[in-house]
C-alpha cells in the first residue's frame, strides 16, 4: 500500500470530490493522501470519511493545499476555474501531476495552466469518461465525412446545480465537430439564441444547455440535414465514471515528461 502513487483531491465536500475519495480509497491502486477545501468550508479539520458519514479514513481535511501536494503524486482538482489556476502552480511547484477536471476555463487561466505545465504534467478535459471521450472522436470523423449543409448542433442537459454553460464536455464536442470539418470554433459558435435571431448562418454550430433537477450530464451532436437526421448521444447516469477516468489519467501521468495532455493522450484516442 506505501509503494502506491499518493493522491490529493480538491473540493473534497464536493459532488465530484466525494465520488473521487471514494473511487480513489477503494480502487487498490492509489492512497488518498490529501483532502483539500475552501476557507469556511464545514469539513475543515474533520476525518474526509467521517464527514462523508462512514468510517474515518485517516485524512483530515484542510485549506493549505501546499503540504498536502508535497506528499502526494498526484492531484485530481474538481474545483472552480479561479482554483485551478492557483492549483496548478503549486502542484508544479510540488512536482505533482495535476488532473484538472474543473470546467469553465477561459483563455486566460488556460494560459496559467500552459505556464505551470512547464514544470510538471497536466492533464484536463472537459470530460473524463471513456464514452464521451469515443463520442467526441466519433464525432470529429461523421462532421469530417458531412458537408456545410448538415447544420451541427450540440445540445446538453445538467443538474440545476451546475454554474457554466455550454458544459466542457459540449464544447469538446463542438471543438471535435471543427476540426472535424477544419474551421476554428470560436469563428463557428452560436451560443444560447433567444429573440429574433434570423435564420440559421450556414456553417455554425450551435450549442443549447438546459439546467434541471438532478440529472448527471447528457450530450448530443446533431447533425441536421436535408430530410435526414444523425444524432449522436452520450447520457452519463453516474459520475463514478467521471472519477475513474480521473484516477485513470492521474496514474498515466507518473513518468510522463512536463506539459499539457488530455483524455485522449490517456486513453490512446
Ligand atoms: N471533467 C469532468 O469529467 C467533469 C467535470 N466536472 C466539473 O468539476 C467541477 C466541480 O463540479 P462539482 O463537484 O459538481 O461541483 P461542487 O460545487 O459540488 O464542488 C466543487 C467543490 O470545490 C470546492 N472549491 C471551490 N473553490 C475552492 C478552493 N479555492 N479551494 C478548495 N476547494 C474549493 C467547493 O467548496 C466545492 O466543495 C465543475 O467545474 C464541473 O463542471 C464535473 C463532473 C465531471
Ligand atoms: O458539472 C457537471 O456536473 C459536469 N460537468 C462537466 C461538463 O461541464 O461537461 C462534465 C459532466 O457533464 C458533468
Amino acid at each position: 500500500m506505501e509503494n502506491l502513487p499518493g493522491i490529493v483531491v480538491t473540493g473534497a465536500s464536493g459532488r465530484m470530490g466525494q465520488m473521487l475519495v471514494k473511487t480513489i480509497t477503494a480502487s487498490g491502486k492509489a492512497r488518498l493522501v490529501g483532502c483539500v477545501e475552501r476557507a469556511g468550508n464545514p469539513w475543515l479539520g474533520r476525518d474526509v470519511g467521517e464527514a462523508m458519514g462512514g468510517a474515518a479514513l485517516g485524512v483530515t481535511v484542510t485549506d493549505d493545499p501546499l503540504p498536502a501536494f508535497a506528499r502526494a503524486q498526484a492531484v485530481i482538482d474538481f474545483t472552480a476555474p479561479a482554483a485551478t489556476v492557483e492549483f496548478a502552480a503549486l502542484a508544479a511547484q510540488a512536482r505533482a501531476v495535476h488532473v484538472v477536471g474543473t470546467t469553465g476555463l477561459e483563455p486566460a487561466h488556460h494560459a496559467r495552466l500552459d505556464a505551470a505545465a512547464r514544470h510538471a504534467v497536466i492533464i484536463q478535459a472537459g470530460n473524463m469518461s471513456l464514452g464521451v471521450n469515443l463520442l467526441a472522436r466519433m464525432t470529429q470523423k461523421v462532421a469530417a465525412a458531412l458537408d456545410a449543409d448538415w447544420d451541427i448542433e450540440v445540445i446538453e442537459a445538467h443538474h440545476r446545480m451546475k454554474v457554466d454553460a455550454p458544459s466542457g464536455t459540449a464544447l469538446m464536442l463542438g471543438q471535435a465537430a471543427a476540426e472535424g470539418r477544419g474551421v476554428a470554433l470560436e469563428a463557428a459558435k452560436v451560443s444560447g439564441r433567444d429573440g429574433i435571431t434570423g435564420a440559421r448562418e450556414r456553417g455554425s454550430i450551435g450549442f443549447s444547455a438546459v439546467r434541471g433537477g438532478d440529472i448527471v450530464g447528457e450530450h448530443d451532436v446533431l447533425f441536421a440535414g436535408e430530410g435526414e437526421r444523425i444524432i449522436l448521444r452520450h447520457v452519463a447516469t453516474d459520475r463514478t465514471i467521471f472519477a475513474r477516468g480521473a484516477l485513470r489519467a492521474a496514474l498515466w501521468g507518473q513518468g510522463q515528461k512536463p506539459g499539457r495532455y488530455d483524455m485522449m493522450d490517456v486513453l490512446g484516442l
